[in-house]
C-alpha cells in the first residue's frame, strides 16, 4: 500500500484522445480511467463503509487486497477488492466531479464525502459510468459488509424518503428494511442478495432495482438511472425501466411509480436527445410524462465503455418494437481477446478498421439498423473484454442476448479451442430459456492472413457438433463475409422467434429435433 506522498503507481493512459499518455486513474473498481479524457470526472467505487474511512490508509485496508495510489497532484485511488462472492466489484459507486484535491479530501473524511456526495446528488455529476457491479449515486449507504446486488441503483438520499410515500404496498426504504416494489421490472429486490453474506444493509433512501446490467448517466440536470440498456422484448412489458430523478420531477417520478405499483409498467421517462442536448430544463417542466425512450451508449472515440456518452434513441417500449417499425436484437460478440470482435464490430457499423486497436475494457456496443428479408431490424452489437481478468465485467451483459457470435481468429488455434468454454460461459451467465434452441454463430476471422492454424472444415465440424451452428470465415481487415455474418445472426434470432411464435399458435415443432434451417455455411 502506497500512503501519502508515495510514488503513484505508473499506468498511463493507453486510450486514443487528450489524455494519451497521461497518467490514469486507477479506481476502486479495477478500471482505469485517464482524467485527460473523462474531464476529471472520477469513479470512485467502494464497497465500505463510508462512515468508516478516514484515511486512504482506512480505505485501503478495507479493501483488502486493494491498494491505495495517489500522489500530490494526482487522485486517488485504489484498487479493491477483487470480487467477492463472483460479484462483479462488491461496491457501491460515486461519481464524484471534482479536482484530484477535492477527491482526496473527499475520501479522506466520510463528512466531506458525504458532502461531494450531495454535490452528486445535487446533479453534478456529468459523466457516465458503464458499470456492471453497484452503481449508487449519491448515495448514503451503511454498508455492513453485505455486498449488494450487482446492478443495485441506489437512490440518493431524500428520494427514498419520497418514494417511500408512494409506495403503497411497499415498507419504508428508511431503515432496515428493503422494500418491495411490485414492478415486473424494474423491481425491488427483498432480498438483499442472492450472494448475501448474511449481514444487513442499512440504506438510507434507497431503491434497489432489479439485477440487470446498469447504467447510470448522467447529466447536467438530472440523473437518470436505467437498470438495463435493452433488449425490447415482446413480453408485454419494457425491460427499461428509465427513473428519471432529479429533484423537481420526483413527483412525476412518484406518480409513475405509484401507477406502477399496481400494474408494474414503469416504462421510461422519455428523454429526447434535444431535450438532452438543450435543454437544462427536467423534462418534468416541459408538461410530459415521458415514455417510449431507450438508451443506447454510443461508442466514444475512446475505447472504454466507462467514459461513453450518451446517445438517445426513441423507440417504444412496452411493445416489442422500436424506431418505429424496426425490431431490437442484441447480439453479443465473445471470444479470447485479440481475435477481432471490436474490429468485426466496428466494420460492419462504421465500415473502419484499425490495425491497432486496444484491448475492450468490460463492454461496449453499438447499433446498426438493417433490413433482412423485408424485416426492419436494429441490429445492437455488444462487443465484449475477450481478456480473463475482464470476465466479470462482461458477463452481466449476457443476459438478453438474443444471439451469441462464438469468435476465433483462424491463425490462433487456442482461440478455437476455446469457444467451447466461451460458449459455456454464455450460457451459464446468460440464463437463457431454452438453451437447446439459442442462436449461435461461429466466425473463424483473420482469413486475410497467411498463417492459418485452424482450417474452414475443422471449423465447420465444430459447429455442426455443437448444434449445428451457422460459420462464417471473416475478415474484418478485408471486410469478408462480415455483413453475411452479422445478417446470419438476424435471421438466426428472427427464425428462432418464428419458431416461438409458430408454437404458440399451436403449429408443431419438433423441440428434440434439429434446429431451423436458414443457416450460413456450416449446415
Ligand atoms: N489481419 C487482421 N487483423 C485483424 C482482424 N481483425 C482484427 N485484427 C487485429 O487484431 C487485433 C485485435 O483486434 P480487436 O478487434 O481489438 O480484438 P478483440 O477480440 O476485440 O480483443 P479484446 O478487446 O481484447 O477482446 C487488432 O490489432 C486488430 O487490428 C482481421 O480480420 N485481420
Amino acid at each position: 500500500m502506497l500512503g501519502p506522498g508515495s510514488a503513484s503507481k505508473s499506468v498511463t493512459c493507453p486510450y486514443p484522445g487528450p489524455g494519451r499518455g497521461h497518467p490514469m486513474l486507477v479506481l476502486v473498481g479495477g478500471f482505469p480511467i485517464c482524467a485527460f479524457c473523462c474531464q476529471s470526472c472520477i469513479l470512485l467505487v467502494t464497497h465500505v463503509t463510508f462512515k468508516s474511512i478516514q484515511t486512504f490508509e482506512e480505505l485501503s485496508e478495507t479493501f483488502g487486497r486493494g491498494e491505495v495510489i495517489y500522489d500530490d497532484d494526482r487522485v486517488v485511488v485504489g484498487h479493491p477488492v477483487g470480487h467477492r462472492g463472483g460479484a462483479p466489484v462488491d461496491g457501491h459507486a460515486a461519481l464524484v466531479q471534482g479536482p484530484p484535491q477535492l477527491l482526496r479530501h473527499v475520501v479522506r473524511t466520510q463528512a466531506v464525502l458525504q458532502r461531494q456526495v450531495e454535490l452528486v446528488a445535487g446533479n453534478k455529476i456529468h459523466k457516465a459510468g458503464f458499470f456492471p457491479g453497484y452503481v449508487a449515486v449519491g448515495l448514503h449507504v451503511e454498508h455492513r459488509s453485505q455486498p449488494l446486488p450487482p446492478q443495485t441503483v441506489l437512490l440518493p438520499q431524500g428520494h427514498g424518503h419520497r418514494l417511500q410515500q408512494v409506495i403503497q404496498r411497499g415498507q419504508p426504504l428508511q431503515g432496515q428494511r428493503i422494500v418491495r416494489l411490485p414492478a415486473k421490472r424494474g423491481s425491488v429486490v427483498e432480498q438483499p442478495d442472492s450472494r448475501s453474506m448474511g449481514e444487513e444493509v442499512v440504506i438510507h433512501g434507497g431503491l434497489f432495482v432489479e439485477q440487470c446490467p446498469g447504467l447510470v448517466a448522467e447529466t447536467r440536470e438530472w440523473r437518470l438511472i436505467c437498470p438495463k440498456v435493452c433488449p425490447i422484448k415482446d413480453d408485454g412489458c419494457s425491460p427499461l425501466v428509465h427513473l428519471d430523478l432529479s429533484r423537481s420531477n420526483s413527483r412525476l417520478l412518484a406518480e409513475q411509480l405509484q401507477m406502477a405499483g399496481g400494474c408494474g409498467t414503469v416504462d421510461a421517462f422519455r428523454v429526447t436527445r434535444e431535450m438532452w442536448e438543450q435543454s437544462s430544463t427536467p423534462p418534468e417542466e416541459n408538461g410530459q410524462l415521458l415514455v417510449d425512450a431507450a438508451v443506447s451508449v454510443a461508442r466514444s472515440s475512446v475505447k472504454s465503455t466507462l467514459v461513453g456518452h450518451l446517445v438517445w434513441r426513441p423507440c417504444w417500449v412496452g411493445g416489442n418494437m422500436i424506431s418505429g417499425k424496426s425490431l431490437l436484437l442484441k447480439v453479443i460478440l465473445l471470444g479470447d481477446g485479440g481475435v477481432g470482435k471490436s474490429s468485426l464490430m466496428n466494420r460492419y457499423v462504421t465500415d473502419r478498421f484499425d490495425s491497432q486497436s486496444f484491448h475492450t475494457i468490460g463492454v461496449e456496443f453499438l447499433n446498426r439498423d438493417l433490413e433482412v428479408d423485408g424485416r426492419l431490424v436494429t441490429l445492437q452489437i455488444w462487443d465484449t473484454a475477450g481478456q480473463e481478468r475482464f470476465k466479470s465485467l462482461r458477463t452481466p451483459f449476457y443476459r438478453g442476448a438474443d444471439c451469441c457470435l462464438l469468435t476465433f481468429a483462424v491463425n490462433d488455434l487456442q482461440s478455437f479451442q476455446n469457444l467451447g468454454g466461451w460458449k459455456k460461459e454464455f450460457m451459464y451467465y446468460s440464463d437463457v430459456k431454452d438453451p437447446d434452441r439459442f442462436p449461435f454463430v461461429v466466425l473463424g476471422n483473420k482469413v486475410d492472413m497467411d498463417q492459418r492454424e485452424v482450417g474452414g472444415d475443422e471449423a465447420r465440424a465444430w459447429c455442426e457438433e455443437s448444434g449445428c451452428c451457422p460459420y462464417f470465415e471473416t475478415s474484418a481487415k478485408d471486410d469478408t463475409n462480415v455483413t453475411a455474418a452479422f445478417e446470419a445472426a438476424v435471421r438466426e434470432v428472427l427464425a428462432a422467434e418464428d419458431q416461438i411464435d409458430h408454437a404458440l399458435l399451436g403449429s408443431t415443432i419438433d423441440l428434440h429435433g434439429n434446429r431451423k434451417t436458414s443457416r450460413g455455411s456450416c449446415c
